[in-house]
C-alpha cells in the first residue's frame, strides 16, 4: 500500500494587494510572495526550504496552517483542503500543524510561566483534560526538550535564547502533532547553541515519527536534518530533491550559487572552492522577470528563459530550469 502525503501542496500562490500610492481609483499593486508552489510532504518526513531572504518561505509556511490568504491547494491526508478553511474549521488542524519562530525571546508571552506557555495549546485543544494531567503532560514535554520540570514556574526572560527555543519546541509538541513548521527556529541563535536545538528537533522527529518542514537561509544548516530539500527564489520553486542528491549535484544554478556560499570546514578546500557569485539585486516581487525569474541573475540565461517560465521537472530529482546542470568555469567567470 502506497503512503498518501501528508501535504501535498499544488499551484500554492500568496499575492499581497499593497496601497497604490496613486489616487483613490488606482488600482492597488500587487506582491507575488508565493507564485505557484507544488510540493508533496510524506509523513514522518522532514523538508527543509532554503532561499535568501524575500523568497516567500515564510509566507508560504504562513498560507499552509491559514495565517496569509492564498489560492490553490495544500491537500491534508484527509483530503481536505487547508487553503480558504473557515477560521472554525481550520482549528482543528491548527493542533495537527504546530509551528516553531525564529525569535525564540519575542515568541513567548513575558507574562506568562513556561508551564502557562506551554500548556496553553494543550487546554485550547483538549478542554476536557484534568490541570494535574495538563501539568504531568507539561513537566513530560519540559523533560522530553531538555528542560528541567522544576522550572515550571519561571518566566521566559530567565531563560538563555537556547532554552527559550526549547520551550517553543515543548510548546508546539504538546499536543502531539503530525507536523511542525520551524520557521528560521535556530537563525536568532548563537552558532554554538544552533547544533544543539537542531540535533533536538532531529531527535524529536525521529522519536515521535513527526513531518518536519524546516525554513532557513543557508543550505548549510538544513543539510544534515531534510530528507528532501526546497530551494525557492522569488516565491519560484528552483529545485526540489533529496538531500544528498541535491548537496552532490545541484541542478540549477541558483542552487549551486547558494552552495558555493557554504563554508567547507577544510581550510584547503575552503581555500580552493569555486564561489559562484550572485550578481545583481534581487528583483522585485511586485515586478518579476518574465520567463524563469532566476534569469536576470544566472550565468546561463538564454532567450527562451525570458520567454518561457521553466517547469518542474524530473522524477526524484526536479529543477526549473531550462538548461540545467553543472556551470561551466567560463559561466563562473562570466558571473563574477
Ligand atoms: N503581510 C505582508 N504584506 C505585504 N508583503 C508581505 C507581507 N509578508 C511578506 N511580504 C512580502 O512577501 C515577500 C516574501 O516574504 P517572506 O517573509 O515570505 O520571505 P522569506 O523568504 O521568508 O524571507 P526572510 O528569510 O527574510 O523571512 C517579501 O517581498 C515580503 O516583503
Amino acid at each position: 500500500m502506497t503512503t498518501k502525503p501528508l501535504i501535498s501542496a499544488r499551484d500554492l500562490r500568496v499575492t499581497f494587494e499593497l496601497p497604490s500610492g496613486g489616487m483613490p481609483w488606482t488600482p492597488p499593486r500587487l506582491l507575488h510572495a508565493v507564485g505557484g508552489v507544488d510540493f508533496d510532504l510524506m509523513p514522518g518526513e522532514t523538508l527543509g526550504i532554503v532561499g535568501e531572504s524575500g523568497s516567500g518561505k515564510s509566507t508560504l509556511a504562513r498560507a499552509l496552517i491559514g495565517l496569509v490568504p492564498a489560492t490553490g491547494q495544500a491537500k491534508w491526508q484527509d483530503g481536505t483542503n487547508l487553503i480558504g478553511l473557515s477560521p472554525r474549521k481550520m482549528l482543528k488542524y491548527r493542533s495537527e500543524i504546530q509551528m516553531v519562530f525564529q525569535d525564540p525571546l519575542a515568541s513567548l508571552n513575558p507574562r506568562m510561566t513556561v508551564g502557562q506557555i506551554i500548556a496553553e495549546p494543550l487546554t485550547t485543544h483538549h478542554k476536557g483534560l484534568s490541570r494535574d494531567e495538563v501539568k504531568r503532560r507539561v513537566k513530560d514535554m519540559m523533560d522530553r526538550v531538555g528542560l528541567l520540570p522544576n522550572q515550571i514556574n519561571r518566566y521566559p526572560h530567565e531563560f538563555s535564547g537556547g532554552q527559550c527555543q526549547r520551550i517553543g519546541i515543548a510548546r508546539a509538541l504538546i499536543v502531539q502533532p503530525k507536523l511542525v513548521i520551524c520557521d528560521e527556529p535556530v537563525s536568532a541563535l548563537d552558532v554554538s547553541i544552533q547544533a544543539q536545538v537542531i540535533n533536538l528537533l532531529a531527535e524529536l522527529q525521529r522519536d515521535l515519527g513527526l513531518a518536519l518542514i524546516f525554513i532557513a537561509h543557508d543550505l548549510s544548516v538544513v543539510k544534515h536534518i531534510s530528507d528532501r530539500v526546497l530551494v525557492m527564489y522569488l516565491g519560484r520553486v528552483m529545485e526540489l530533491a533529496e538531500a544528498e542528491s541535491l548537496y552532490a549535484e545541484p541542478q540549477h544554478p541558483y542552487t549551486q550559487a547558494l552552495l558555493s556560499a557554504v563554508p567547507i570546514p577544510d581550510p584547503q578546500l575552503e581555500r580552493n572552492k569555486r564561489m559562484i557569485p550572485l550578481r545583481g539585486e534581487l528583483p522585485s516581487p511586485m515586478n518579476p522577470p518574465s520567463g524563469c525569474v532566476f534569469r536576470t541573475r544566472c550565468p546561463r540565461a538564454q532567450e527562451l528563459c525570458a520567454s518561457h517560465k521553466p517547469e518542474l521537472l524530473g522524477e526524484g530529482h526536479r529543477t526549473a530550469c531550462h538548461f540545467p546542470g553543472a556551470l561551466l568555469p567560463e559561466e563562473v567567470a562570466r558571473s563574477a
